[in-house]
């Protein structure tokens, strides 16, 4: 029988007490301030970094770890914004004559160009397995709220050494299924941390309630007002942060009106549940959504600015929602949205929509063309 590990192999674990969200939390940060990570799938291995802000000095750097040059990864959405048909969904390599250069890198991962201009001529894709080293490195760049975009070498050592090579030269290692099954393992981790009674102008019985991923991510907020009867269907409002709509009152977009307008519905109901759930620019981050808006500024509509910087239109979980209504013992919610993926989301985790209450507001000159690009592109019920 051959010693040789077989690419059907189980992802190697790195060896710690570790968990997988510890790991997959360290090489978030690791990537977060520039540093070089091992990501290792079950037949490959790869040393990433961020393609966001990257210099000469830090490609020279990764340079040296691999054994081959460095390649850029993108996701396919990427992709096509730089007309290069990706014949897939998930991540690619794009593989360019003459490889990668600093001047390449900066054109390709600058999220406003979008010529053809900086990919060479006779350039072209090769997909990712989404579960490979390589392909979940774009993966972890999205967790750490990143450009979807990664300049990898491949690991000089085999993928079952590739966590001790690694550690050899203090690099921090991750496996690429605990990041794929990063989210689902941080829904299932929320714990409530904190709870308060926080009388609100107009909802005078209110409770908050925080919901800490063991990550140590970003809590997720039930604001629950009055009352509610598990045993009836719970008047509910799913609500993505907005830092812009919510707390600065921007006018680009509704989120600020849907928000106290769903707490005064709640209240006048008498009972019911709005979670404010950490899913700033739906999922991208703020630091993206306000390179989204300065796209859209530019004439692209909220959908295309989205796919522009590599996203997918919406990258919104609500598994953390679901089991934070479960935690609550609300089975089955009237939930107030215009969006039919909400419904069906909760539905898809076993949480029973058994109404939509419509939740639209008056445009207003700002943000007229976004609810319109909303309805249009994303199938918005207004
Ligand atoms: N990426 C991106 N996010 C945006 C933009 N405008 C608003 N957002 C974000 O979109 C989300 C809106 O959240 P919600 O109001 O809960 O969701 P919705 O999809 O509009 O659905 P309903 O309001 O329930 O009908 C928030 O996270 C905002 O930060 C934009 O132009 N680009
Ligand atoms: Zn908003």
């Amino acid at each position: 029988m051959s010693a040789q590990p077989q690419p059907s192999n189980p992802a190697p674990t790195p060896p710690s007490s570790l968990t997988s969200l510890d790991r997959v939390g360290r090489a978030i940060a690791e990537l977060r301030r520039g540093a070089a990570v091992a990501v290792i799938g079950p037949g490959d291995a790869v040393i990433a970094m961020t393609a966001e802000g990257m210099d000469g000095a830090a490609l020279a750097r990764l340079s040296v770890l691999g054994d081959a040059p460095p390649a850029l990864l993108v996701t396919a959405r990427r992709a096509a914004v730089l007309h290069l048909s990706a014949p897939g969904p998930g991540a690619v390599r794009l593989v360019m004559p003459g490889g990668l250069t600093e001047e390449r890198l900066r054109l390709l991962a600058d999220p406003e160009a979008n010529d053809t201009g900086p990919v060479p001529s006779g350039s072209s894709v090769e997909p990712l397995a989404a579960g490979s080293g390589a392909g979940a490195s774009v993966a972890l760049a999205k967790l750490a709220r990143l450009l979807p975009a990664t300049v990898t070498v491949p690991c000089p050592a085999p993928a079952l050494e590739a966590d001790a090579w690694a550690r050899a030269r203090d690099l921090v290692a991750v496996a690429a299924e605990d990041i794929m099954g990063y989210h689902d393992t941080a829904a299932r981790a929320l714990r409530p941390v904190g709870e308060a009674r926080v009388p609100l102008d107009g909802a005078e019985d209110t409770r908050v309630v925080a919901f800490r991923p063991v990550d140590g991510g970003i809590e997720h907020l039930a604001i629950v007002i009055g009352h509610p009867d598990p045993a009836q269907p719970v008047l509910a409002r799913l609500h993505s942060e907005c830092f812009t709509g919510d707390l600065l009152g921007s006018l680009r977009c509704d989120c600020g009106e849907q928000l106290r307008g769903a707490i005064a519905a709640i209240a006048a109901e008498g009972a019911g549940a709005l979670l404010y759930l950490a899913q700033e620019g739906r999922g991208i981050g703020l630091v993206n959504k306000l390179r989204a808006y300065c796209l859209q500024d530019s004439g692209l509509d909220t959908v295309d600015a989205n796919e522009q910087l590599g996203f997918d239109d919406d990258e919104r979980l609500y598994s953390p929602a679901a089991e934070i209504l479960r935690q609550l013992g609300f089975q089955r919610v009237r939930l107030m949205t215009n969006n039919p993926r909400k419904v069906a989301a909760l539905a898809r985790h076993r949480i029973e929509v058994v109404e939509r209450v419509p939740h639209s507001f008056p445009a207003n000159t700002h943000n007229l063309g976004y609810l319109r690009a909303k309805a249009r592109r994303s199938g918005h019920l207004f």
